[in-house]
């Protein structure tokens, strides 16, 4: 036998025992179940709500015992297929012995024990796995430093609960593992990587948690999914401290929260709010105006061949800067000043607060809320100084009426006359109460009345108007009237731009602030390059944190005339980023991306080139569209299929170049179905780039009919996001090579379709 059969029989041994304690496991929490269910059912008969609330309590601790039950059990079920996919052989340096820690996706205990039979991918040993080499390294645990050697780093192939093989990864071997896994085939979903995950990306995974991080990752280089697994990293170590809850994934579309959404529960963040930025805020901020989407100006941009120097994109570049911001700034300022009430606070004569010390409370007291909650406050402090003076007041008066009585009863001589006095200070004294006790029932509400009410939409349309616009600008020029006027338009038949979302998150903050539920404490941006400065100042206004995980891939930045042209922008947002790059791709094939890196070149900036992993396959090849062409596409598609591809894109320029292809009757007998945002993805989908960017599918067709690429910086870009979108294979179908600018490249490596079948 040799020597790695003698280890392959010990570890399938390992593996039987392994899953022989989770079988026993869940037996035990099956049993356990039924038990608890029982004594869940004999407290509910016994249960008396007229009794302490101690049983209650007894039934829901139970309840909530059972869930967890419920999930862990889930969780050993599903394990049990794969327990662990890698091993470490770890001494450390104060131990006698070394030990072996089995690495998997949860982590497994010895209930008696308390020893690791599996070890979280997550946890801080298991780091030593995807960044430590063999031999010496260190640790962080709990804010200690641990130091020790490994002697051993092993993956395994495990199906079904069945061990296949075993690798032992030293500084020579490739990792094998992550080739297999990028050579198989995208099923329209995200998976998770747990057991391929690459040193650069396990530190981005593992960077400091506390801090804002920002990742520029080149096409494929794993950054939605390294967002995702950082998430998950982030609610094991801060399980303690923050919910799943209060996470929040912002993606660019709803086509890809699809995409993302099965990776989710796999890496148990599903409980994360996912959405899209502007649905976000037109949730929070509860305006459902139809917004003008940055996917239609930009689709119109593309079908026109307009420049960035359109006044419309232009005005919505404006509206995403710093300039505008601080344009806002001013505007807030004046808003402010509405709410600034100098008048007393009185019940009759008496003064309760001065108006000064109100305006006090506004300004500084209470200057860390939003104007409405401070409002909120201050009605709440008068309504208590009200009550607390209320009794004194009314004495006084009372008081005072009864001096005045004393004194016309013992100082007045004249019968008549005083008897006249006396009843008519008796009545007015009444009165008088009466009065005040009626004032202060309104008297709050009334000097409430004097801060104003502002609706948010009308304010911010306010803000438009030709003289209030223009004491905000600094200087006057067209394209600023263009802006004011085209927004005035806009807001007064009650839609909206998508650039007007931030502004408007950024109002609703100092005016209301977030409402409890919608207050996150830990965001994720993925496709950060499409996001404008004010975007994520408003982010970071609205959520008070500084815990944010954003990437993004700047060559891939379409919406360019508003999105970030450098991560350094981002300096003035958050304090003191981190800043971290993924070079690598792991999507595609050498072929495929040395011709995407080629296109770049074209680019008048320097723009991140992806670095692929070795992996090789067939040049990108071009198909004339000659008579026939149809038939080639038709077989191409039958035998990649035959191969074992499963999804297929053909990724147009524009929207309508979509549908123009899905009217071809070879594509539609191929069953593909043209998608938009808001249809549910499937195997063989016709889409525009833009809707495809974040996307992956096995086999890509650059499709044009009648839009050719041209050499202009937001077609190079929308042709780059295209050609990255393959894992295997790319096709260009067009009239000649020129329609996707493969005459501009140095040397393209492409080759041409020649036979038809
Ligand atoms: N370490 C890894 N092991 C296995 N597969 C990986 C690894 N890293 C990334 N991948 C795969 O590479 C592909 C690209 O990942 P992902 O979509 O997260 O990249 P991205 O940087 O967000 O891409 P893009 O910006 O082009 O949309 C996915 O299929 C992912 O599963």
């Amino acid at each position: 036998m040799s020597m790695y059969d003698e280890n392959l029989q010990s570890e399938k041994e390992r593996l039987m025992f392994t899953k022989e304690y989770m079988n026993h496991l869940i037996t035990l929490q099956e049993s356990g179940q039924q038990a608890l269910k029982e004594k869940q059912e004999d407290t509910l008969q016994k249960l008396d709500f007229k009794d302490s609330s101690l049983r209650y309590q007894e039934m829901l601790t139970h309840s909530s015992f059972m869930k967890l039950s419920k999930d862990q059990l889930e969780n050993l079920k599903n394990l049990r297929k794969k327990p662990y996919f890698a091993r470490i052989d770890f001494h450390r340096k104060e131990k006698h012995d070394k030990e072996i820690f089995y690495i998997g996706k949860v982590s497994l205990f010895d209930r008696e024990t308390q020893l690791p039979i599996i070890l979280d991918w997550r946890s801080p040993l298991a780091n030593v796995y995807y960044e430590g080499r063999l031999g010496e390294v260190s640790y962080e645990a709990h804010g200690e430093e641990y130091e020790g050697n490994v002697s051993l780093k092993r993956q395994y192939q495990i199906e079904e609960g069945e061990l296949l093989e075993f690798r032992d990864i030293d500084l020579t071997t490739k990792d094998e593992l992550l080739q297999d896994s990028l050579a198989q085939n995208a099923e329209h979903r995200l998976t998770e990587i747990v057991s391929t995950i690459q040193e650069e990306q396990n530190r981005v995974i593992r960077a400091d948690l506390r801090k804002p991080i920002i990742v520029q990752g080149a096409a494929g280089s794993g950054k939605t999914t390294i967002a995702l697994h950082r998430i998950s990293y982030f609610l094991y170590t801060m399980r303690d401290i923050f919910k799943p809850e209060e996470m929040l994934i912002l993606a660019p579309n709803r086509l890809f929260i699809q995409y993302i959404s099965e990776v989710l529960p796999e890496l148990g963040v599903n409980k994360a709010k996912q959405t899209t930025f502007s649905d976000f805020v037109q949730e929070v901020i509860e305006v459902d105006w139809p917004v003008v989407s940055q996917h239609d100006v930009l689709m119109d941009t593309i079908e026109k061949t307009e420049d960035g120097g359109a006044p419309h994109l232009l005005a919505a570049g404006f509206k995403g800067s710093k300039a505008f911001k601080q344009l806002l700034d001013r505007y807030i300022q004046i808003v402010k000043q509405t709410y600034i009430v100098e008048e007393d606070f009185m019940l009759g004569e008496f003064k309760i607060k001065s108006g000064a010390s109100i305006k006090r409370l506004f300004l500084k007291d209470f200057q860390l809320f939003p104007y409405e909650v401070r409002v909120e406050k201050i009605k709440r402090v008068l309504q208590s100084e009200l009550r607390r003076k209320k009794k004194m007041i009314l004495e006084k008066m009372a008081s005072k009426y009864d001096d005045e009585l004393d004194k016309a009863l013992f100082g007045m001589k004249d019968k008549a006359k005083r008897k006249k006095r006396v009843s008519f200070l008796i009545t007015r004294k009444e009165e008088r109460l009466k009065d005040l006790k009626k004032q202060a029932r309104t008297a709050v509400s009334r000097y409430m009345k004097q801060f104003p009410k502002h609706k948010l939409t009308a304010l911010y349309q306010a803000m438009f108007e030709e003289k209030t616009f223009r004491s905000l600008i600094e200087e006057d020029s067209e394209q600023m009237e263009y802006l004011r006027s085209m927004t005035r338009r806009y807001l007064q038949t009650k839609r909206l731009h998508s650039e007007d979302l931030a502004p408007l998150l950024y109002m609703y903050t100092f005016l209301k602030g977030l409402h409890a539920d919608d207050q996150m404490k830990k965001v994720v941006i993925d496709e950060a390059q499409d996001y404008s400065f004010l975007e994520f100042y408003s982010l970071k206004k609205a959520f008070q944190t500084d815990l944010f995980t954003i990437v993004g891939d700047l060559a891939q930045g379409i919406y360019r005339y508003r999105g970030l042209r450098s991560w350094d922008s981002l300096n003035e947002v958050f304090k003191q980023p981190n800043y971290l790059t993924l070079q690598k791709t792991y999507r595609t094939t050498i072929e495929i991306m040395d011709l995407a890196n080629r296109l770049l070149t074209l680019m008048p900036e320097d723009l991140p080139t992806a670095e692929p992993v070795v992996r090789h396959g067939p040049l990108p090849t071009f198909i004339k569209k000659k008579p026939g062409w149809q038939q080639t596409f038709f077989n191409i598609v039958n035998q990649l299929s035959d191969e074992g591809m499963k999804s297929f894109a053909i990724v147009t320029k524009t929207m309508k170049e979509s549908a123009e292809a899905h009217c071809i009757s070879e594509i539609r007998s191929l069953d593909f179905k043209p998608l938009n945002e808001e249809t549910e993805m499937g195997e063989r989908m016709i889409l525009p780039a833009y809707l495809a960017k974040g996307l992956e599918f096995d086999v890509v067709f650059l499709y044009s009919e009648n839009q050719p690429f041209t050499r202009n910086e937001l077609d190079i870009k929308v042709l780059y996001v295209a050609m990255t979108r393959p894992l295997h294979r790319l096709y260009m179908i067009g009239k000649g090579p020129e329609d996707f600018l493969l005459n501009h490249l140095d040397q393209p490596c492409y080759q041409e379709h020649t036979l038809f079948t």
